[in-house]
């Protein structure tokens, strides 16, 4: 290895995500005593996890360890794969009318006879803490107040706690999932709105009908490159700019020669690492931030919805 490469070695950051999520979870666990202190309930998170898709069954204990260490009170509500659409709906409207409860979210993916938009658009968009339902997509696109999904808050997250500039900066976005790819786009170009400052970025984003060099020239182009698309090694050290911000949301399992499954994103990281400026690894990258941010929703929709019932009985 040369000199340059050693100096550009000893210059990456590889962005810690597990310490982010920790450091996160610490100050909302803070509040929430703070909170419980003042005479409130803890605040109620209920995840419905429908099937058993082992990969969901461990996201939802995530969210289930990350409240119980927070102090939010939370259960997984299991429903087989069979259950219909309609059966479904109403249970989310019982939880919707239910007052104990504060945070709905209805793990991803569903079994193919359900439709995952009107199950999204049955939850109450107060306790929406997963960000989808319609009324806050919208809302996200106008810039207002809204839940925004766990992920994409994440990302945020992660690039404002690590002091990465945005403003006027090129960012590339691979991945146009409704949950994912289009949120952060929407968010990284967002203006200044009142109560958080935009991003004010300039956004491209890719997706699986962006020609492969055309996908080459915008990546070489950006400051910031985020990829969330699940094809991995889909992110190869000629395409990143040197010094560039690199942000791998994707997660694919994969079987190793030695029969076990490990976790690999869309980033090839070794060779990656030895051109971007900073660069986050999977696991330990933005997944555990993306739980964490789940807890900071579900506690504001229990502060919202302790201000909307304090206003009422007035
Ligand atoms: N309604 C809904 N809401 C979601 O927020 C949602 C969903 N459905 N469906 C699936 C995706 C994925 N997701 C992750 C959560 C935690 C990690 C996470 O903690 N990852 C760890 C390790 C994970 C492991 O060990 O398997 C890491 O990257 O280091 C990753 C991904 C939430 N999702």
């Amino acid at each position: 290895m040369d000199n340059g490469a050693i100096e550009n070695l000893l210059q990456t950051r590889v962005l810690d995500g597990k310490r982010i999520a920790e450091q996160i979870q610490n100050e909302i666990k803070e509040e929430i005593c703070k909170w419980v202190d003042r005479g409130h309930r803890k605040p109620c998170l209920k995840a419905i996890l429908v099937g058993d898709d082992p990969a969901s069954k461990t996201y939802v204990g995530k969210k289930m360890i990350a409240s119980e260490s927070v102090g939010v009170d939370s259960e997984a509500i299991r429903l087989p794969s069979s259950i219909s659409e309609d059966d479904l709906i109403e249970k989310i409207k019982q939880l919707n009318s239910d007052d104990s409860v504060d945070g709905i979210l209805v793990q991803l993916p569903l079994p193919e006879h359900v439709s995952e938009r009107n199950v999204c658009n049955a939850v109450d968009p107060h306790k929406d803490v997963d960000g989808f339902h319609v009324t806050n997509v919208g809302r996200l696109t106008l810039n207002m107040d809204s839940f925004i999904p766990c992920t994409a808050l994440a990302v945020i997250e992660l690039i404002k706690r690590s002091q990465i500039e945005t403003f006027g900066k090129n960012v590339v976005v691979c991945g146009r999932s409704k949950n994912v790819g289009l949120p952060i786009s929407l968010i990284l170009h967002s203006d200044a709105r009142n109560e958080c400052p935009g991003m004010e970025a300039t956004v491209v984003l890719c997706h699986r009908h962006t020609p492969p060099e055309q996908l080459e020239i915008y990546a070489k182009t950006a400051d910031i490159i985020i990829s969330a698309t699940g094809v991995v090694g889909l992110i190869k050290p000629h395409m990143v700019k040197p010094g560039a911000c690199v942000i791998d949301v994707g997660i694919t399992r994969v079987k190793t020669p030695e029969g076990k499954t490990k976790l690999v994103g869309d980033v090839e990281f070794e060779g990656v690492r030895k051109v971007a400026g900073a660069i986050t690894p999977v696991p330990g990258g933005v997944g555990p931030i993306t739980v964490a941010m789940l807890m900071s929703n579900t506690f504001k929709a229990a502060r919202n919805l302790a201000a909307t019932k304090a206003t009422e009985q007035q």
